[in-house]
């Protein structure tokens, strides 16, 4: 029976159909056949969908920084409640290992959330310690607080970690702000085209308000090949306890997941740079006397930089676009990136020159020494750049006037000082006092870094007024006030001798003044 049922199946399967003539069996099976891959299709279709959904719901308004920045560790803490939560956050401030419930490192890059198995006591709050290294002997660490919220589904319970709040701390270095991602997010209005104030090498500067409605600076570092990391690290060592009229403040800073951000007070009259080489019509609204108070200001912040600082910190480009302006053109300088921490009476050998172009020390450009004494070179060509009006390299002008140096230096000796002013200045200086701005500009530059003033001796230069030498016996205290040191910082502070110059070596104001005066008698015959 069985046998003439399946003879009769396999002649009805054998029987030729319409379609070309195959047999049944073989258009039974090229249907099978083609439902299966439409079948495979669909579902690749759906999968297709699904992640393209996900990704474009997970899209931020933050820039894209490479995730080759990196969180340096991630601990786990799980604490009972509040109160718990705030006695081993301050335990933190101070001894970051005290970890009581320390977790294996876990593998850089790994999403947060990976980081975090179910815990097996279900309490309610807990917070990721977060730490990074912070230079050689450093290291920051902030907690970040999460809520567990659970669900029960089917029976099981199941946990879910949401990260709630994250709650700023004072850092390990003991100075700044952590702001959150959300709030720096919330202040530039989610980093706006419009909020954009500057770009520079590392990084996209935002305009910002915060909620108690202060103004602030973002700096968006991005991630060039490490470079974003390496000056975050530098300038956030180098900054971040500093405290000057003259030197723009880090109020903080921000490091989430891949992102590094710096926080400054917001200058408000944008930079030198822009003033000088910017559009303003025939006549410039920076007065002879305005340029004069911006490099003294800046000839300030950096003496407290070069001298009063341990370990000194060279700032290393020294420009007119890091000179900021308030709207009484008070002087700021910024941009710490490319600082470089160096011990007392010590320098630095680098392979990497950086800098820019036209304002680099010619024995750092070609030795790679660097010490306060190439600042002090980029200060020249930032006086000369103030007094001229010109670029310190300008490749639209005649041959022999490209270098600012080169034909300052000709003028001068051409018994034509005069003829280097900036034609844009509303009024002419007296001879006297152009004269010696040009004779401070010109010692700044000398080609033998060791006869550079020192910066707190450009100040006393500068503020000499009638005679250059009638105050030279200025107090510890008067120094620092002349410099415009608020103090409060971190870096310790160095010893003033009783001269009032910072180093205390024998390069001193006293051993100098009557170089200073030959110098200036030299000058008034031209
Ligand atoms: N604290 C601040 N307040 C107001 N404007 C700022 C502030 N910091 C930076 N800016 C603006 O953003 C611009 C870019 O700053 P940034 O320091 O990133 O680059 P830069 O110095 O111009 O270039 P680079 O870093 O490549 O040498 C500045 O020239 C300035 O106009």
């Amino acid at each position: 029976m069985s046998d003439s049922k399946s003879g009769y199946m396999s002649d009805q399967l054998s029987k030729p159909t319409s379609i070309f003539g195959f047999r049944l069996w073989v258009v039974v099976g090229v249907c099978v056949g083609a439902a299966f891959v439409l079948l495979l299709f669909f579902i690749t279709l759906w999968l297709a969908t699904k992640r393209s959904k996900n990704k474009s719901s997970n899209k931020s308004t933050i820039p894209i920084v490479s995730k080759e920045i990196q969180e340096v560790r991630v601990d786990h803490v799980r604490t009972n409640n509040h109160h718990h939560f705030d006695m081993v956050n301050k335990q933190s401030r101070t001894q970051i290992e005290a970890d009581p419930f320390p977790e294996p490192d876990p593998v850089p890059g790994i999403e947060r959330q990976a980081l975090l198995p179910p815990p097996e006591d279900e309490s309610p709050i807990g917070y990721h310690r977060i730490n990074i290294e912070i230079g050689k002997d450093h290291m920051i660490s902030y907690p970040e607080r999460f809520v567990r919220s659970s669900s029960h589904e089917n029976g099981e319970a199941r946990c879910v970690d949401q990260v709630a709040m994250v709650v700023p701390e004072v850092s390990h270095l003991g100075w700044g702000h952590w702001y959150t991602l959300r709030e720096l997010e919330a202040s530039t209005n989610g980093f706006a085209a419009e909020n954009v104030i500057g770009e520079g090498g590392y990084g996209i500067v935002y305009h910002g308000i915060l909620e108690d409605n202060s103004q602030v600076a973002v700096k968006n570092l991005l991630n060039n090949r490490g470079q974003a990391e390496r000056e975050f690290k530098v300038e956030v060592e180098a900054i971040g306890r500093v405290r000057h009229k003259n030197l723009v403040r880090l109020l903080g800073y921000c490091a989430e997941g891949a992102h590094r951000m710096l926080v400054y007070e917001y200058v408000n009259n944008g930079n030198l740079e822009q003033w000088l080489h910017g559009d303003v019509g025939p006549c410039s609204p920076l007065t002879w006397e305005i340029r004069m108070n911006i490099i003294l200001g800046t000839a300030k912040g950096l003496t407290y930089l070069h001298e009063g600082l341990e370990p000194k910190v060279v700032h290393r480009d020294v420009k007119s676009s890091n000179i900021l302006l308030d709207k009484q053109w008070n002087p700021k300088v910024s941009d710490f990136g490319l600082a470089k921490l160096i011990g007392s009476e010590s320098s630095y050998i680098t392979t990497r020159v950086m800098g820019t172009f036209g304002y680099v020390a010619p024995e750092y450009a070609s030795t790679g020494m660097l010490n306060e004494r190439s600042d002090i070179y980029s200060f020249g060509i930032l006086i000369m750049e103030i007094i001229t009006g010109r670029n310190p390299v300008d490749y639209n002008r005649p041959a022999e006037e490209v270098n600012l140096v080169e034909w300052l230096k000709k003028m001068v000796a051409n018994r034509n000082a005069e003829g280097v002013l900036d034609p844009k200045l509303p009024q002419k200086p007296t001879s006297r006092a152009m004269k010696r701005a040009l004779l401070v500009a010109l010692r700044c530059v000398d080609p033998n870094a060791q006869k550079r003033p020192k910066m707190g001796h450009v100040v006393h230069m500068l503020e000499a007024e009638e005679s250059p030498f009638k105050d030279d016996r200025r107090t510890a205290k008067d120094i620092r006030n002349a410099t415009g040191d608020t103090t409060d910082n971190g870096l310790k502070e160095k010893q003033l001798t009783e001269s009032g110059d910072y180093s205390g070596n024998g390069n001193g104001i006293h051993t100098d003044e009557t170089r200073w005066r030959n110098q200036e008698e030299k000058l008034s015959f031209v």
